[in-house]
């Protein structure tokens, strides 16, 4: 049989590390499939990427994103994938510096200005305690803990058995970041990441999880500044009595770093 090679137009870019295939499927001709996002993200049969997202036409926004893990599988909402879709949609021209856009989680807003995204993140009704740890969904799940030594922390090891433990595995998973308080405002993220399965450079709703344990359970002031192994982010916010929180902004850069035709054969 013969099949004729499909040619997928892609842009790489990266925020703090955290990769993604972007792909401008205004025209909805991209031909989703778990196998395809999958093998396009591998890192060595691939173009390799800790996801793949779609950007496509929404009506009332400038934009849908649509967000795939490098397994292949949609995920829930990605902050560093927000904010280089928002760079890679003002780099199509489709706004100048100020956007609203839809994704999985709803309605984002975002301002792009030259060296950073100031990126709108979903609205925290509050957080769940687990022993000494913490639970709460920025978009995507997270569970978080605090550790007196990240960098010594078996991020991959212990964030599996996390992930699939009895307590999460069930219910589909979770992201799990180790935090440590370097400063009065800054603390060190590092995460293990459902559907990358793997510890990933930076995951910006992990980063805004941490962020909001730091000030809700260690009394740290917003903003937060957070180190991560791909460079620094910064997540502002306002707190509620009630344990809530809303105007949260995940901010850093987001970088385009190549563009090229992947052919499938
Ligand atoms: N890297 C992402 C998180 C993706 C969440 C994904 N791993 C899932 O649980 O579906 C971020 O920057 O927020």
């Amino acid at each position: 049989m013969i099949t004729s090679p499909l040619s997928i137009r892609f842009v790489k870019y990266q925020g703090t590390g955290n990769d993604f295939i972007m792909i401008d499927d205004r025209s909805e001709t991209f031909p989703v499939s778990q196998p395809l996002i999958e093998f396009l993200c591998h890192r060595r049969f691939g173009i390799g990427a800790d996801g793949l997202i779609l950007l496509r036409n929404a009506e009332g926004y400038d934009f849908r994103m649509v967000y795939f893990n490098a397994d292949g599988r949609e995920g829930s909402m990605c902050g560093n994938g927000g904010r280089c879709t928002v760079r890679f949609a003002q780099d199509l021209g489709l706004f100048e510096e100020n956007t609203t856009f839809i994704a999985v989680d709803g309605e984002h807003k975002a301002v792009a200005c030259e060296e950073e995204i100031f990126l709108n993140m979903s609205n925290v009704a509050g957080s769940e305690k687990d022993g000494a740890d913490f639970f709460l969904n920025t978009g995507s799940p997270h569970f978080v803990r605090f550790v007196k030594d990240v960098e010594a922390t078996e991020v991959v090891a212990d964030g599996k058995a996390i992930r699939y433990g009895e307590v999460y595995g069930p219910k589909g998973g979770t992201n799990v970041n180790f935090t440590e308080v370097m400063g009065e405002q800054s603390i060190y993220v590092r995460t293990y990441e459902r559907g990358v399965e793997d510890e990933t450079y930076s995951c910006g709703t992990g980063v805004t999880a941490c962020a909001l344990m730091a000030y809700q359970h260690l009394g740290m002031n917003e903003p937060i500044s957070v180190k991560t192994k791909g460079g620094p982010l910064r997540v502002s916010f306002v707190a509620h009595e009630n344990g809530s929180f809303d105007n949260i902004y995940l901010i850093g850069p987001a970088v385009r770093v190549f563009e090229g035709v992947f052919e499938v054969n």
